[in-house]
């Protein structure tokens, strides 16, 4: 074996003097550092997969609404949740070794520390999104899996929520808790079924505009758009070019949207139509229309959020499930305040706040039998309970209405990825309360008005300097920092401002809301200059 390792490994060497971490979103950089990296997380996975008695362990080839050029590899944990967070300490050990010999010491070394019986057999599942980088990526994790004798299955051009589900289908296969069939044509024909179950007979109206960034959301909605019956949804599909690398990202999807607060460019929105941008891995969701007198209009993940939220804790009244389940929000501190006043006193629900990162906010959901979590960004989905999902098939209804609220339960437990956020299966719920509530954009939009807000980047000399505590709510230091924070955010009406290191890029984000846009702005121009200050060592 440890030959094996050897040679595997010499063909997929690491670019050596960089400072690799395994990060929010796994370890993502220019494709080019990559190679070596994707054998090594194969390594890890496979070692994770046989720790865990084989059960499958995925891994996802993506670098989201970066740029092309760009690559990620990111690991999914067999319920298709994010790596525990243990293992990243150790993913980031195994891929700084500096030499063949030492990543093989290093691995055993784990293998012993972890108790790992390497031979038990285990399983990796791969899958990527369009980038051309993609296919040299996963025959490294090949290669290492094979090094390894680890069970391997490529399941090729996948979006990120896809891959999830396929690991957690295959991990629940032939039990009681089965997820679904192993496949991409069974995740589409269990969105396809839950979307007309979802729906009760009730008409979407209209049509929606659906930008995929140019990126793998394109295709696999095509795929999914033909199997779900005529009448049922009416999309345009638009930037659903895969075969320029060049163009995805660029000037579209749910990251160009929520961060220039604008519509894409291209195709030119139809004012009054509804629109909505995935990312390019098809795990962010924003709507919006153009309004034709007040211009655009973003629905973001806290409107998304607060959607779910009251639909859902609607559905639970009707069905009479008020005292048996604990509904509740999970936010970040990137949540409009707005939202969070409306979850709490409109929808009267609890709101948890979490640190930034898609892990944090779907453990705190779990807590719950149903927790609905979203990012500010578009990404997010809601958790169910084994008992909740018992209860909705289980239960005897006392009325035709209880009966039907329990069937919708039912069905929009299966329309929503419980395994991540999933810009596709989102879309669709978003579609279907829509219909339930013959709302239109503009109606979901009058259920609060956000405080306007201001997110700015801030390069600073060392962004580790800044620590932050209250689910990063506040710093901890440098030390005086967070005073000064606080003498500005007094001097606003409703005023809120924080700022961290980013876990994603090397800079500090500050985020400031108040009364006033001028006003937000000003805070946050503030509260960026104390970073700059106290970031420059
Ligand atoms: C303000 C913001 O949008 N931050 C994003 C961004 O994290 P940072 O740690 O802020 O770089 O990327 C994360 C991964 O995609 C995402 O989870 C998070 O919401
Ligand atoms: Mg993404």
């Amino acid at each position: 074996m440890d030959d094996k390792i050897l040679a595997a490994s010499a063909k997929h060497p690491i670019v050596p003097n960089h400072a690799y971490k395994y990060g929010t979103a796994g370890f993502r950089m220019k494709a080019d550092l990559l190679d070596g990296v994707a054998f090594r997380v194969g390594l890890l996975s496979g070692l994770r997969s046989r720790r865990l008695n084989g059960q499958a362990i995925g891994v996802m080839i993506t670098a989201s609404h970066n740029p092309a050029v760009d690559n990620g590899v990111k690991i999914v944990d067999p319920m298709g949740e994010m790596l525990e967070q243990d293992w990243e300490a150790h993913a980031t050990k195994l891929v700084n070794c500096a030499s063949d010999q030492e990543l093989l010491d290093t691995y055993k070394s784990l293998a012993a520390q972890l108790k790992v019986d390497l031979s038990t057999p285990g399983r990796v599942i791969c899958g990527r999104d369009t980038r051309p980088s993609g296919h040299g990526l996963a025959a490294a994790l090949a290669d290492a899996c094979e090094a390894i004798d680890i069970e391997y299955t490529d399941y090729k051009r996948v979006t990120t929520p896809q891959l999830h589900y396929l690991v957690r289908c295959i991990n629940t296969e032939g039990t009681p808790k089965s997820y679904g069939e192993v496949s991409k044509a069974g995740y589409n024909k269990k969105m396809s079924d839950a979307l007309v179950r979802a729906l009760g007979g009730r008409k979407i109206e209209g049509q929606l505009t659906v930008d995929c960034a140019n990126g793998v959301g394109g295709p696999e909605l095509s795929e999914l758009l033909k199997v779900i019956p005529k009448d049922v949804i009416n999309v345009k599909v638009v930037n659903d070019d895969v075969l320029r690398p060049e163009v995805l990202n660029l000037d579209a999807g749910a990251d160009y949207v929520k961060t220039r607060q604008r519509a894409p460019p291209k195709p030119t929105p139809v004012p009054g139509n509804r629109i909505c941008s995935l990312d390019g891995d098809a795990d962010r969701l924003i709507y919006y229309w153009i309004d034709p007198d007040t211009g655009f209009f973003m629905l973001d993940g806290d409107r998304i959020s607060s959607l779910n939220a009251s639909f859902i804790g609607g559905l639970v009244r009707e069905a009479g499930l008020e005292d048996e389940l604990r509904i509740g929000v999970v936010q970040t501190a990137y949540a409009n305040g707005a939202s969070t006043a409306y979850i709490e006193k409109h929808l009267k629900l609890p709101v948890v706040f979490t640190p930034t990162g898609v892990k944090h906010l779907h453990h705190a959901a779990c807590q719950f039998d149903i927790g609905v979590y979203f990012e500010a960004n578009g990404h997010g989905t809601v958790v169910f309970s084994q008992e909740a999902i018992r209860l909705f098939t289980e239960k005897e209804p006392q009325s035709p209405a209880q009966k039907e609220a329990l069937e919708t339960l039912a069905a929009i437990s299966d329309l929503i990825n419980q395994t991540v956020g999933d810009a596709i299966s989102d879309m669709l719920m978003v579609e279907v309360i829509l219909a339930h509530k013959g709302w239109t954009l503009k109606d979901w939009a009058n259920t609060y008005n956000d405080l306007p807000n201001r997110l700015v980047r801030v390069e600073v000399g060392d962004k580790d300097l800044f620590e932050t505590t209250d689910a990063e709510r506040r710093l901890s230091a440098p030390k005086g920092a967070q005073e000064e924070i606080d003498s500005f955010v007094k001097k606003y009406t409703n005023a809120r401002s924080f700022a961290r290191a980013s876990g994603t890029e090397n800079a500090c984000r500050v985020y400031a809301e108040a009364a006033t846009r001028s006003e937000a702005d000003e805070l946050a121009k503030h509260v960026a200059d104390v970073i700059k200050k106290f970031g420059s060592p």
